[in-house]
């Protein structure tokens, strides 16, 4: 057994610039080895991680509201995870589930049938990324409807390979130059209350009828192999379709042979204030694509689903060298564990409200926040140019940048890089979250006084 670590304290501590002079070297060795392509949000070089607070190579303590892009929703090596994973790497690391089979494998799969919405028979397939769960989500739709039309949606976001590039709608930086892209797939119109034409009411009145009939006239319902949309889009900055969008499409996907898939990969796994951002207007998706909170941090995907979808697929159609490694599965039945131990749908619930309140009382102040939105421990504030809706993209930069200097880390996100989205780890302890919280409110002032000075 490895020796014990020292705890992470839980509490903010810039004691040197970010990034620091030990990040700043081996950001240069990043420099000189990685690709360039490779983003960095922060510019910290991280060590260690626990609850809410990533610590850096020069000392930092820095409040993450990130969570990793909302996969370490349980926390950086959260105590079931390390106690599993460090027994199974010691056990064995890889037989490679089609070749011989073993028990971690089969108990996720089991977990997810368990918890994943649907009173019906499920299975499950593990892979290793979400995008890999996109791709066999659509094998799967095809080959059971013999079907080919996919169907996406604007401000969609399903992965960088080169099918889930083509049901991605955001071109740079996802698609640029790396066409092209698979055929047979149609882009909807979103239900994005905020950018309606006409605003929410119209939004919830209109948005299902255009859908319908551009499915209609343009596809013809009966050529559609899936339906493919997430509850709330993640990348695409947080968009939350109005009651009655999601369960609009699922009947249409029903009455016309299709499949309904959600792709639950950033919502799920408590994330929303419940396991699975589908349950909250009751849907039942034929398919559901997970990653993300599914391990803890370990690289796991999974498409859940109807038994007889998953069932149909002729034998060894689905299938690849590393999907659901033991170690992954290990990690996951961990995650799984301390989601249920430690409620922490409820604790979602919690964080959601803690943030969603506090960003109000910053859009009262702040005529720059377009738009507060979001559900459970997934909020996000629209950022415009005051006086309107138009995308504020300048003002984003430097707010991001001031978080950063004061130590805590801020994501992005929208087709108009005009969103702060937050998405902390659920188990960040309130103290931290709100003082977060509250340093986002100082950048907003500090940016718009600055704005108003230069
Ligand atoms: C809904 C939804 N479906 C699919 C995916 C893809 O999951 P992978 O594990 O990144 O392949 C995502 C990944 N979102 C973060 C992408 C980060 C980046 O690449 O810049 C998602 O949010």
């Amino acid at each position: 057994m490895s020796t014990p670590i020292a705890p992470v304290e839980q509490k903010r501590k810039v004691i040197t610039a970010i990034p620091g002079p030990k990040s700043t070297q081996i950001i240069a060795r990043r420099a000189a080895a990685v690709s360039a392509s490779l983003g960095m949000s922060m510019p910290a070089v991280i060590e260690r991680a626990a609850g809410g607070i990533l610590v850096d190579v020069d000392g930092n303590h820095i409040i993450d509201l990130g969570a990793g892009i909302a996969v370490v929703n349980v926390g950086n090596s959260a105590p079931h995870v390390v106690e599993n994973v460090q027994r199974q790497v010691a056990e064995f690391t890889h037989t490679c589930f089609m070749v011989a089979p073993y028990l971690g494998y089969i108990e996720v799969c089991e977990a997810l049938n368990r918890l994943t919405p649907g009173k019906f028979a499920k299975k499950s397939v593990l892979l290793n990324s979400g995008a890999e769960a996109l791709e066999n989500a659509v094998k799967i739709a095809r080959s059971f409807t013999k079907r080919q039309a996919i169907v996406v949606f604007e401000h969609g976001y399903h992965g960088r390979t080169n099918l889930t590039m083509g049901m991605t709608a955001k071109n740079m930086p996802y698609k640029d130059s790396f066409g092209p892209f698979t055929p047979e797939i149609y882009r909807m119109p979103m239900a994005y209350p905020y950018r309606w034409e006409g605003g929410a009411a119209a939004c919830e009145k209109d948005a299902l009828d255009v859908v319908i009939h551009k499915m209609d006239k343009e596809i013809g319902g009966k050529n559609i192999a899936a339906i493919v949309i997430e509850p709330i889009q993640g990348e695409g900055g947080f968009i939350i379709p109005p009651k009655g969008f999601m369960p609009g499409l699922a009947k249409y996907a029903k009455d016309n042979g299709a499949l309904f898939i959600a792709d639950e990969v950033q919502t799920g796994f408590a994330r929303t204030g419940q396991m699975f951002a589908s349950e909250d207007e009751n849907l039942e998706p034929d398919l559901i694509t997970t990653a993300k909170g599914i391990a803890g941090g370990l690289p796991l995907a999974a498409v859940t689903g109807r038994a007889d979808v998953m069932d149909s697929i002729h034998a060894s159609g689905l299938g690849g060298t590393y999907g659901g490694s033991p170690v992954a599965c290990a990690a996951a039945l961990g995650a799984i564990k301390t989601i249920e131990e430690d409620k922490l749908v409820d604790r979602a619930k919690k964080i959601g409200a803690i943030m969603s309140d506090e960003l109000y009382k910053m859009k009262a102040k702040h005529s720059i926040i377009g738009e507060v939105r979001g559900r459970g421990a997934m909020q996000a504030i629209e950022l415009v140019i005051p006086g309107g809706t138009e995308p504020n993209t300048a003002a984003l930069g430097k707010i991001v940048k001031y978080c950063q200097e004061k130590g805590v880390l801020i994501l992005t996100a929208g087709t108009y890089s005009n969103v702060i989205r937050l998405i902390p780890p659920l188990v960040i302890p309130e103290d931290l979250l709100r003082e977060g919280l509250s340093i986002l409110d100082e950048a907003i002032t500090a940016v718009l006084n600055e704005s108003l000075v230069s």
